[in-house]
């Protein structure tokens, strides 16, 4: 049920963008009774049909499911979302290695990208104050004058739209934020990996089986690349490539279907004979670049607000990048309900003063993630380390909390607070395993001396 409404604003709040991000926040304002129009760059995406094509996953985890939450969508997406409990790691010999991701009965996700566009923009578009123009590109936008420039993508026509608010949920290429760089004494920098990605697809067995565990990510690290695979509904898993793009084993060392298959087969061999579309996909499939892009300050004045990867591109080791997103509506609508909605100004500062914090601790624990996926989760002792974390975390409950759950299964943990108690919790780990060789160690009494030890000091 929709919250009662305030007395409906004249003017409609602007949202840039009717990607994930921005169709929850346009949710999020129409039940404070504003009229919402969204603008978007691409076709509808539940009419052009071109997007089906291509099923690409996310991994939705707590602060994502707050976030839907709270416009009380849940069930909806919860109906085929795939829940994956832990992580397998495939080694080079096929044999397989696991690690839960939490406790008993926690898991992240696996859900359809599109399947989540196409919900929340059917939600969006049944409420009566949404509008949503598809095929509008944003091309300039003047700030002091509260003006949008506009282009219709299909006709080429531009024209100007006046606003008092908008929300620029454009992404990582950003063009409000691109305006927002030109003040003065704007703060930008983006960073590219030497890395690039490939989607592939490991096919359904006979009646739509999963070849596979299916409530698992699975993980071939390989030292310094890896793929991925996360479940789809039908059978199938969407594979991801994190490669280098230059060096002797690298996207561009691959040239032939020849090439492709000898490298997959030696280094992936299990799956190889699990995805039969592999040479062409390999070559047909675009290569996706790898950015964090930082930015400061998110806002103008009282009129204009980024949100989502357009105020914070991470890179998507973690599969935080949406869940941070959905966490910036959340954070929002309390500021919101906290200080106003006659405080417009105040409530733009405070997000950007609480947010940024957070959104740049989750940068650096994407690309500490990096490193973990792709060779800590082959080392026996790293395994051995979260088994010997999570002992402590049962028999401290309250004093002790794994980092990944910190930030996957703690909403009410702000990521800046996970990322210092993890590093925190790290270095007492640091201390403790050169006393433990196996998992039966830690009952020694001087093992559990030092915990102690280490807990009292926290
Ligand atoms: C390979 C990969 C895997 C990922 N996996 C995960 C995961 O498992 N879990 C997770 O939480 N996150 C993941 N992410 C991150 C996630 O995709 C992003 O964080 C999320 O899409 C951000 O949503 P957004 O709405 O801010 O931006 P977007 O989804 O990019 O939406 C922005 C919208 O704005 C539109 N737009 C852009 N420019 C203009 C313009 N000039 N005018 C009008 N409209 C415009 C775009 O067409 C788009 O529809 C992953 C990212 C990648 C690359
Ligand atoms: N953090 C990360 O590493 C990544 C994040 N993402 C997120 O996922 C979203 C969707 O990704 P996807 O569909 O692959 O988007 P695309 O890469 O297809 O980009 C969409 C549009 O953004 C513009 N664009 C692309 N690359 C650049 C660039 N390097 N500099 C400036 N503009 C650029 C182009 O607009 P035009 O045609 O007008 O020039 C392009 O058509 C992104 O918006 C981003 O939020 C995606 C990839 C990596
Ligand atoms: N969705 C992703 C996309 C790309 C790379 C990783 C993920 C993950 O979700 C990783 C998971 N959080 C993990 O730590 O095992």
């Amino acid at each position: 049920m929709d919250s009662s409404p305030a007395t409906p604003a004249a003017e409609p709040l602007v949202i840039m963008g009717a990607g994930l991000v921005g169709t929850l926040l346009a949710l999020y304002l129409t039940r404070r009774g504003h009229p919402v129009h969204l603008y978007e760059r691409l076709p509808d995406p539940r009419k052009a049909g071109l997007r089906e094509a291509r099923s690409i996953n996310l991994a939705l985890s707590d602060r994502g499911w707050r976030g839907l939450a709270g416009v009380g969508i849940t069930d909806d997406i919860r109906k085929v979302g795939i829940p994956m409990y832990r992580r397998v790691m495939h080694d080079q010999r096929g044999q397989l290695t696991y690690q839960p991701y939490g406790q008993e009965g926690q898991a992240i996700f696996s859900v359809s990208r599109d399947s989540l566009n196409r919900t929340l923009l059917n939600l969006a578009e049944a409420k009566p104050n949404v509008e949503i123009t598809f095929g509008q590109k944003l091309t300039q936008l003047d700030l002091p004058g509260r003006r949008l420039h506009l282009r219709d993508v299909a006709s080429a026509r531009e024209y100007d739209v006046p606003y008092q608010r908008l929300f620029g949920v454009d992404g990582a290429w950003s063009a409000v934020r691109g305006a927002l760089q030109r003040l003065d004494r704007a703060d930008y920098s983006q960073q590219y990996l030497e890395y690039g990605y490939k989607e592939l697809t490991i096919a359904a067995g006979p009646g739509g089986a999963w070849q596979l565990e299916k409530n698992a990510l699975h993980i071939w690290p390989r030292g310094n690349y890896l793929m991925i695979a996360l479940p789809n509904l039908d059978g199938s898993f969407n594979a991801t490539l994190f490669f280098p793009y230059e060096g002797p084993l690298s996207f561009e060392s691959l040239r032939t279907p020849e090439e492709v298959e000898r490298f997959f087969g030696d280094v992936f061999p299990d799956v190889v004979p699990l995805m039969p579309e592999l040479d062409t996909e390999f070559f047909d499939h675009p290569t996706g670049s790898l950015v964090t892009i930082r930015c400061w300050p998110w806002s103008y004045q009282d009129s204009v607000l980024l949100l989502g990867d357009a105020a914070h591109a991470i890179v998507p080791f973690y599969g935080q990048g949406m869940n941070a997103g959905f966490e910036d509506c959340t954070v929002l609508d309390r500021l919101l309900d906290e200080l106003g909605e006659d405080n417009w100004g105040q409530v733009l500062d405070q997000f950007e003063r609480l947010r940024k914090p957070n959104t740049d601790a989750m940068a650096e624990l994407a690309l500490y993630n990096f490193v973990e996926m792709r060779d800590h989760v082959a080392d026996p002792r790293f395994l051995l380390q979260k088994r010997i974390e999570s002992k402590i975390a049962a028999q401290f409950p309250g004093q002790w909390l794994p980092l990944y759950s910190r930030v996957t299964f703690s909403p009410d943990t702000p990521y800046a607070e996970a990322w210092a108690a993890g590093q925190h919790q790290e270095a007492i780990m640091q201390r403790l395993m050169p006393h433990i060789q196996e998992e039966t160690d830690y009952e020694k009494p001087e093992v559990q001396a030092l915990v102690e030890q280490e807990l009292a000091s926290k």
